[in-house]
């Protein structure tokens, strides 16, 4: 049967099929860009490269030899069951793991070609290059103007018509300037939860990184909310490399141009969204996008 997610309805996850343990084939299939009408996403820079990472949480192993390129201006989505690593993977990706006691990483994760865990690295200055949007927004609880400021602010930037100038950009880049243009000095915490996911967005591009990895980021939202949101990314891409987890194969097949799928720790298959929706390579591909287990 071919999946065609584009068109499917919302896929509901089938027991029956989850029951079964599913084998991870290796190697991953990486499909070649050249016989579609895709973005040539090989010949695009390549902003991230993980190479061969594995992850350990103590005892644990969440990643097994994780090899993926994300490419300049692209969107790249990562999906999969639960557990099957994707947020781990993501937090890789600017070190946010490094928070949590016991973890271990193998192998290597390039950004602009320079290891991001070698020795010497400044995480908090690659925190900033690489910001992260959560699945809960998490807006400070200070003014709107003050959460767009932060960033800035603690990196030495003192003067009030720069920050001006950073905050009015950044809420224009995330599409909630008109509704706050008149408000700026309220409270954060009054915004909807929409409004609020894009001051967090708002928030992470202040400090001006060069990619942006989002953890369902609409999946608190509602349906007009999330609309915006998947708009907003559309828009971003053009400026920043975008790396988001999402649990909704509509919202997948919408924003991303290149689609991984991951199960139990492995990256079982990537390639152009629309190839990966419509003739995934894997069976297991197949299996998930199309609803036979969640
Ligand atoms: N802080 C942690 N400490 C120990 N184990 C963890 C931790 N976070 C995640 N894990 C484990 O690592 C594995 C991968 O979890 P992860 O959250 O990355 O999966 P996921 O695909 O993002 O799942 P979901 O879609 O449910 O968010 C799971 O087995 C999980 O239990």
């Amino acid at each position: 049967m071919a999946a065609n997610i584009l068109q499917a309805e919302e896929v509901s996850p089938m027991s029956e099929a989850a029951s079964t343990p599913i084998r991870v084939s290796t190697p991953v299939v990486r499909r070649s860009a050249s016989d579609r009408n895709e973005p040539d996403l090989a010949h695009r820079v390549k902003k991230v490269s993980a190479s061969n990472v594995d992850f350990f949480y103590g005892t644990h192993q969440a990643l097994h030899g994780i090899t993926l390129d994300m490419p300049e201006n692209c969107v790249t989505a990562l999906i999969g069951p639960s557990g099957c690593g994707k947020s781990t993977f993501l937090r890789c990706l600017n070190r946010m793991n490094d928070m949590i006691d016991e973890t271990v990483l193998r192998g290597k994760i390039l950004l602009d070609g320079i290891d991001i865990y070698q020795r010497g690295t400044d995480v908090v200055e690659l925190r900033k290059r690489v910001g992260m949007v959560f699945q809960k927004s998490n807006p400070f609880p200070k003014s709107i103007y003050e959460n767009v400021a932060y960033g800035p602010r603690v990196a030495g930037v003192k003067k009030r018509a720069v920050l001006d100038e950073i905050v009015e950009r950044c809420l224009h880049q995330s599409a909630l300037w008109d509704e706050v243009e008149n408000r700026l000095n309220d409270s954060a915490l009054q915004l909807s939860g929409g409004q609020q996911q894009r001051l967090c967005i708002a928030r992470a591009l202040a400090t001006n990184p060069a990619v942006l990895l989002m953890d369902e980021p609409a999946s608190a939202l509602d349906p007009k909310s999330t609309a915006a949101i998947e708009d907003l990314i559309f828009e971003l891409k053009a400026n920043y490399t975008i790396v988001i987890v999402t649990h909704n194969m509509q919202q997948a097949a919408r924003v991303s141009d290149q689609t991984a799928f991951f199960y139990e720790g492995h990256l079982v298959e990537v390639g152009p969204t629309t190839e990966m929706f419509t003739k995934p390579g894997e069976k297991k591909t197949e299996d998930y996008i199309t609803g036979r287990f969640g």
